[in-house]
């Protein structure tokens, strides 16, 4: 029994639902068994009792007439035979029958009990009156009923009850067998489940058939199975993100750019590493301060609140703000960054956060700010450039215009500053622009500008002018300024500049017109004698369009065939024979006629035409020299001026020997005229060139002595063979006791340096027999012959003399 019991526990524990179902199929089928058991032997009880009523009945019916007969005759026999024949009968175990008056007669034995049915009936005898003779009393005993009652009872509920069992327990094991062991394993499935099982479905332990798998535990198990792949899915995507995520964490982490992230209230969350480098604070010290904070340090208060206000307002309104600030560091160094602040969103489009980038862009902002400085200031004196110099000129017209006064624009040009670039070198010349613009600057007051527009050109701007006495006021501080001589390369080098000058509005309301006006006032002053200023009129205007259109003349010029050589000779002073010619260049234009070397020949050299003019010049020159020897026998060299410029031309050299290879002119008929100025340059370049001259046997002379500044010493460094005194000297030297003594001793001291001397500009005989008494070998000028045509000079050579 405690072995059962204990069982019955171990069951109830392990399958708690069989377990109710078989208490609740027991029951119930208890309950109905009894019932239905009641009223089968109720049914039979009441079959039974009816039985023996009936029974008596039929006593009554049938035994009733006879035993009143009996009585009536007083038949005490048969009275006895009739009662033992009731008595026999089935369950009556008692008769009574009251004889009339008061005698009985008594048959049987009376129940001890109370379960008896008791039934009387009257006996009278039906004459002609009804006579009663007794009443019979039948007294039936109900325990047999009662005990086959108890023994059916006991057999039905029985059976019933072990029927029930039967079923109960078959029931049972059916329920276990189809469904909840699979619940139980289900149970034991879902409670194992977990994320690194997930891949193992669940399988009941029955056929895979099709009426299985669309049972209800089929449909169990297919959703069991369905939220575990959704789940496996759900993971492998739950991993696939993480992945990303700290793909992108890393990413974001280790990000070329600064990264903040921000709460909906702008108090930061997140800050990369590349933040904390560039700013130098570390997550922790910025984490839960507002943004404000942070990206404002640079700015005072009244900035930072505006700049806040625009990035707040804009990220709402636009979605994103970009911009430049201006930060400092945690160290206290400023630097600028470029940020952009876009807000960070949820599924919903609502705002969750606010993600701010940051790039350094310190370096690129100093190379912004270089490279505005280079487009508007010139890199060498750090004035404004040209570019610069017509805005602020336009403004100042602009202000003008509303405030009605007046604007000078002077247009400067250093003098002598070509010639000192080519012969003292660039590092000179770099040095010589410096100072002429501290110089000029200092001349200026603070609204004025003063600006370099290229090459040895200055402007100055004089806004807001009253009167137009100005600029000529200015102008004069500035010549003054330029008295002294500039410290060049270790030398006291004298420097001017001319000025031209034109005002608005009185000369143009155009800023471009005034500059050119300016310009050609500029040239104007040159001509004039340079270090001096001049004021624009319109016939200068005139000369501005004409050197202009000369320039682009001159471009076509050699290709066209215009340029033309004509000869002068140069004679030995003594006996009037012509030794050399000089080349002199001539311009024959359609338009603008014969044009004179003076005119265009610094306009060459300005724009660097000079030098493949120059080129064709020595060409031509030793050309034409070999033509005079072989045509005419005549033993006459040639000299051809090298200007500045042309004599640096790398190539000039070789210009020089390929002439006299291709024309096979002797070397020594070839005389190359350098003027004096160039001699001032004493660096190595022009004594190698010269020096290779000399080395290819080309003679070479000093042209225009005397105009410079060289002293005559300085001839000994270099190999020339001739001095050229400037006309100027030779043509007072009549008249100047000054000049004649320089003249004669040019000759004496280039004699003694073992040079020849010409004597240029000679135009009278007088002078030939001064020049002849001074020993000057040889004379040039229109006394002999002016400059003239091949042709001309070829005739010249044949007539002999002028
Ligand atoms: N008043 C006066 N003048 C006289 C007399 N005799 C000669 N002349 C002029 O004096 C100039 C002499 O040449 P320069 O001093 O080298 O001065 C030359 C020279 O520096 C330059 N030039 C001429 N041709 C060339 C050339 O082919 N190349 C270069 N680079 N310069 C040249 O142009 C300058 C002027 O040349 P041109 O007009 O031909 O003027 C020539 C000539 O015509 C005279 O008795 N009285």
């Amino acid at each position: 029994m405690p072995d059962f019991t204990s069982r019955l526990k171990q069951f109830r524990k392990a399958s708690p639902l069989s377990f109710r179902l078989l208490a609740w199929i027991l029951l119930f089928s208890s309950a109905f068994t009894l019932l239905a058991s009641g009223i089968q032997i109720y049914s039979d009880y009441r079959t039974d009792l009816d039985q023996i009523e009936e029974r008596m009945q039929v006593i009554e019916s049938g035994y009733g007439s006879s035993l009143t007969r009996s009585l009536w005759a007083l038949d005490q026999q048969s009275l006895q035979t009739q009662m033992e024949g009731i008595l026999s009968m089935p369950d009556i175990d008692h008769l009574r029958l009251k004889i009339e008056p008061d005698s009985e007669l008594v048959m049987g034995e009376r129940p001890r009990h109370s379960d008896t049915l008791v039934h009387s009936f009257k006996l009278t005898h039906n004459g002609d009156r009804p006579i009663p003779l007794g009443e019979l009393t039948i007294t039936a005993d109900l325990e047999r009923v009662y005990s086959d009652l108890h023994r059916r009872l006991g057999f039905i509920v029985g059976t019933q009850f072990f029927t029930v069992f039967i079923v109960a327990v078959l029931i049972l094991w059916i329920f276990r067998h189809l469904i909840t062991r699979h619940l139980t394993a289900m149970a034991d499935y879902t409670r194992d489940l977990t994320l690194t099982n997930l891949s193992r479905p669940l399988r009941l332990d029955r056929p895979d058939t099709p009426s299985n798998r669309h049972d209800e535990l089929g449909m169990v198990t297919e959703a069991i199975n369905g939220m575990r792949e959704r789940l496996n899915e759900d993971m492998e995507r739950r991993e696939k993100d993480a992945d990303e995520i700290l793909k992108f964490s890393k990413a974001i982490d280790q990000s070329p750019s600064s990264v903040l992230i921000c709460d909906r209230h702008w108090k930061v969350e997140y800050a990369n590493r590349k933040f904390s480098q560039l700013t130098g604070y570390a997550p922790k010290d910025i984490i839960g301060r507002h943004t404000s904070s942070i990206i404002e340090q640079g700015l005072e208060n009244r900035q930072a609140q505006q700049l806040w206000q625009s990035v707040r307002l804009q990220v709402q309104r636009v979605g994103v703000w970009q911009g430049e600030v201006n930060n400092v560091r945690r160290n206290g160094e400023r630097y600028w960054e470029q940020l952009v602040v876009t807000p960070i969103k949820d599924v919903n489009g609502d705002i969750t956060g606010y993600l701010i980038l940051g790039e350094d862009i310190s370096i690129r902002k100093r190379y912004e700010q270089q490279l505005l400085r280079q487009a508007n200031y010139d890199i060498l004196t750090g004035l404004p450039n040209r570019m610069l110099a017509m805005d602020r000129l336009k403004l100042a017209l602009a202000q003008a215009r509303r405030e009605e006064n007046q604007v000078g624009v002077m247009f400067l040009d250093l003098d002598n500053f070509k010639h000192i670039n080519d012969t003292l070198g660039h590092d000179a010349g770099d040095t010589l622009l410096v100072e002429a613009a501290r110089r000029v600057s200092s001349c200026l007051r603070g609204t004025s500008t003063v600006a370099r527009l290229g090459g040895d050109e200055f402007l100055v701007i004089l806004p807001g002018m009253t009167g137009p006495e100005a600029p000529g006021q200015v102008a004069d501080r500035i010549l003054e300024t330029f008295a002294s001589p500039f410290l060049l390369s270790g030398q006291e080098v004298f420097v001017t500049t001319s000025i031209g000058i034109a005002t608005f509005p009185t000369d143009s309301d155009d800023s471009g017109t005034l500059l050119q006006h300016a310009d050609a006032a500029m040239y104007e002053a040159k001509r004039n004698g340079k270090s001096a200023y001049a004021r624009f009129t319109p016939e200068m205007g005139e000369i501005s369009h004409e050197r202009l259109q000369m320039e682009s003349l001159m471009r076509k010029a050699l290709e066209l065939g215009e340029f033309e050589l004509y000869f002068q000779p140069i004679v030995d002073t003594a006996s009037g024979q012509a030794v050399t010619a000089e080349a002199l260049i001539r311009w024959n234009n359609p338009t603008l006629g014969l044009v004179m070397p003076d005119r265009f020949i610094p306009l060459a050299e300005e724009t660097g035409m000079i030098t493949s003019i120059g080129e064709w010049v020595i060409g031509e020159a030793c050309r034409a020299a070999s033509r005079w020897r072989e045509l005419g026998g005549f033993d006459v060299g040639v000299a051809v001026n090298v200007s500045p410029r042309q004599f640096r031309d790398p190539g000039f050299t070789n210009t020089v020997k390929r002439a006299l290879e291709i024309t096979g002119l002797n070397a020594s008929l070839l005389e190359l005229e350098i003027t004096e100025r160039l001699i001032l340059d004493n660096t190595i370049e022009t004594a190698e060139i010269l020096r290779q001259l000399d080395h290819y046997g080309v003679r070479l002379s000093v042209d225009d002595f005397g105009t410079g500044y060289s002293a005559l010493s300085y001839l000994k460094s270099y190999p020339f063979d001739t001095l050229k005194i400037d006309k100027s000297f030779i043509q007072d030297v009549l008249t100047e006791t000054d000049d004649s003594s320089l003249v004669r001793a040019i000759i004496n001291m280039a004699h003694s340096l073992g040079l020849n001397v010409v004597a240029e500009g000679v135009e009278e005989e007088a002078q030939t027999y001064f020049l002849q008494t001074e020993q000057c070998d040889f004379s040039q000028g229109y006394y002999y012959s002016r400059p003239l045509p091949e042709s001309a000079f070829m005739d010249w050579l044949r007539t002999g003399k002028r």
